[in-house]
């Protein structure tokens, strides 16, 4: 048990990454993707299959938990791991970006940003303060500062103004964050798709010494190419001995591209939406069990997968369940989606420690790239 947060650089291959972050709740293997627990639930699973998976880490978000139920109310009910009942580590992010992406009337300024809550109109302040506060009420392992993200394409002096606010609003965030011991609070790196802002923003948020660093501003409208050579930019100005988050990524080929380009750390709702909407990623590549081509087939989608939903139904019942809108459908295409991105992390991890992970890329894009057969 350790009372202080760590991250040890295990192994590298190239720029590929292997890692461990250690805090009191537990170790966060890295390279890791983390599944998303908006409201305090990984959508159509119970926590204990999340964890069964190789999740050692779980997301939650300020935006959804202040709306509802609400941070105090959380906090007088032990907590978010106590009250989901995940005793392990979690991230919170700080809700920016859900606020401009979600909520009604919202209005941004040096202060923080107003807006009215898409479920019942109440209307409510998010400053950097605030948020980490919430945060801090929910009991969140790694907090994120308040940052401000813009949809690209956009305009030079737009992306500026909005890297420089988000700059102002870490020094606020981490003042408000003190000194939590066990805790991290990550800086966030802003600058869209410009260079030189990227790295000035990286610069200034590594002076700040923080316990980790976000790659925010990214999977927001831009190639895939505009996102990597961002990342090639970028994390040569960050410390190598501390954790590089990147927020939002991804499909499994963003991540094998961005681990290849070390990032250590994901998020993404890309496993668990796209389950609820019929669709399977696999070592096949996406299949979709929409599609009338598996109504009589009656293999599994991958015996190979250690996954009971991969492993022991049939596609065609997959086919039925998706066809009817059955929930079991959405449940067991969610469950083989987290299974399918947490067996690429675990193989990633594998293949750095072993100075493989050129070779293990090229296998998996080849399987990709082969289909489904
Ligand atoms: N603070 C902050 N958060 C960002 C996020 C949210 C990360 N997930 C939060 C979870 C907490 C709760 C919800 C999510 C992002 N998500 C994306 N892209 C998602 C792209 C995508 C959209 C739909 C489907 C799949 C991918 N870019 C992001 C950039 C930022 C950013 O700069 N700052």
């Amino acid at each position: 048990m350790t009372e202080r947060f760590t991250f040890t650089l295990q192994a590298t291959d190239g720029k590929a990454r292997r890692g461990e972050i250690t805090m009191p709740r537990g170790t966060v293997r890295t390279p890791a993707f983390m599944p998303v627990g908006t409201a305090g639930t990984v959508k159509a699973m119970y926590l204990d299959q999340v964890r069964d998976l190789g999740s050692d880490i779980i997301l939650g978000n300020v935006y959804h938990l202040m709306l509802r139920p609400g941070a105090e109310r959380v906090a007088r009910l032990g907590g978010l791991h106590e009250f989901a009942r995940w005793p392990h580590p979690i991230l919170t992010d700080s809700g920016g970006f859900q606020v401009m992406s979600l909520a009604a009337l919202r209005k941004l300024d040096e202060r923080g940003v107003t807006f009215k809550s898409h479920i019942d109109g109440t209307e409510y302040e998010l400053t950097p303060e605030r948020s980490i506060e919430i945060q801090h009420l929910l009991d969140s392992d790694i907090q994120m500062q308040l940052d401000e993200c813009i949809r690209l394409p956009a305009e030079r002096a737009e992306i500026e103004r909005a890297m420089e606010l988000s700059l102002r609003w870490a020094e606020r965030s981490a003042k408000a964050f003190g000194d939590q011991p066990g805790k991290a609070m990550f800086g966030i790196v802003q600058g869209g798709d410009v260079p030189d802002l990227r790295i000035r923003s990286a610069e200034r948020l590594a002076a700040m010494d923080l316990k980790g660093y976000s790659i925010g501003g990214l999977a927001v409208g831009e190639p895939q190419a505009v996102m990597l050579k961002t990342l090639e930019e970028t994390l040569p100005v960050l410390p190598e001995h501390k954790p590089r988050y990147l927020m939002g990524v991804g499909t499994p080929d963003d991540l094998l591209q961005s681990v290849a380009r070390g990032i250590d750390m994901f998020d993404c709702v890309m496993p668990t939406r796209a389950g609820r909407h019929g669709l399977a990623y696999s070592c096949f590549g996406k299949i979709n069990l929409r599609n009338a081509r598996h109504a009589d087939d009656h293999r599994p989608l991958d015996e190979a997968s250690a996954c009971p939903a991969a492993r022991d139904y049939s596609r065609a019942y997959l086919h039925h369940l998706v066809r009817c809108n059955e929930a079991l459908g959405g449940m067991l295409l969610t469950w083989i989606n987290l299974a399918y991105y947490q067996d690429l992390m675990a193989g990633m991890r594998a293949a750095i420690e072993a100075g493989r992970f050129a070779d293990f890329k090229a296998e998996t894009e080849a399987g990709w790239a082969r289909g489904d057969i």
